[in-house]
């Protein structure tokens, strides 16, 4: 068994739980509600910028000039080709530049976006790779599964129809062969840290889909407004 196929068996369960949640299982209905899908989106623009940079930091720190053209390319396709769809709904949904930018980043997203930006800094390269693969793998594969049991009609059909192409599979299966590589050279404490990197971000994928369908604010809104 290759090492990133280890990766996906470790994180199996987890997986079958992130397609079950309900903001997926609507989403492949198209029935997830307008208010869910929007601060879905918002949140998510917000998560592209991050991880945009987090693949630049690990572009910057690739053992050879592929990887540096593999992540610097991938950082420019989250940000110029994810964020195009991200627009093309924001306008879609009435959302201005300024409400954009007004709306903090959630619990969840704030959580992922400095998690992978802190592993790309302070990590060694394999392991922050290992914390990005999720953030393609999980997507593509969640794409699939959506894309299988779409609706006709759908709404979120460009949203489905990016992460389920062929495209963006062909991205996972190139970072898989990059992580693959790395851990064949790595030693068993590096090996093991990018499976705990792995196992992380996994986790932070299924928490940021929960926390847009829960609508999710932070805890300490409310005591933030003025007092009357
Ligand atoms: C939270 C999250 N994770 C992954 C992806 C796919 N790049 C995304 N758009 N958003």
């Amino acid at each position: 068994m290759s090492f990133s196929q280890s990766l996906w068996q470790a994180n199996e369960a987890l997986f079958q739980s992130t397609l079950q949640l309900p903001f997926n299982r609507e989403l492949a209905a198209g029935t997830l509600s307008r208010e869910r899908f929007r601060h879905y989106m918002i949140q998510d623009a917000h998560y592209l910028v991050a991880y945009g940079r987090a693949l630049a930091v690990t572009a910057a720190k690739s053992d050879n000039a592929e990887g540096v053209v593999q992540f610097a390319n991938a950082a420019n396709e989250a940000v110029v080709v994810e964020r195009s769809l991200h627009d093309g709904f924001m306008r879609d949904f009435g959302i201005t530049a300024e409400q954009f930018a007004a709306t903090p980043l959630t619990p969840a997203c704030q959580h992922y976006t400095s998690y992978l930006v802190a592993t790309a800094w302070s990590a060694p390269y394999p392991v922050a790779v290992a914390a990005l693969l999720p953030c393609f793998w999980i997507y593509a594969e969640v794409g699939r599964d959506i894309h299988a049991r779409s609706v006709a009609g759908n709404p979120y059909q460009a949203w489905i129809d990016t992460y389920a192409s062929e495209e963006f599979h062909a991205l996972v299966r190139a970072v898989c062969a990059t992580v693959d590589r790395l851990a064949d050279e790595a030693a068993p404490a590096t090996r093991t840290a990018m499976h705990a990197a792995y196992r992380d971000a996994a986790r932070l994928e299924w928490m940021f889909w929960d926390s847009a369908y829960c609508l999710a604010q932070w805890p300490t809104a409310a005591a933030e407004l003025p007092k009357k």
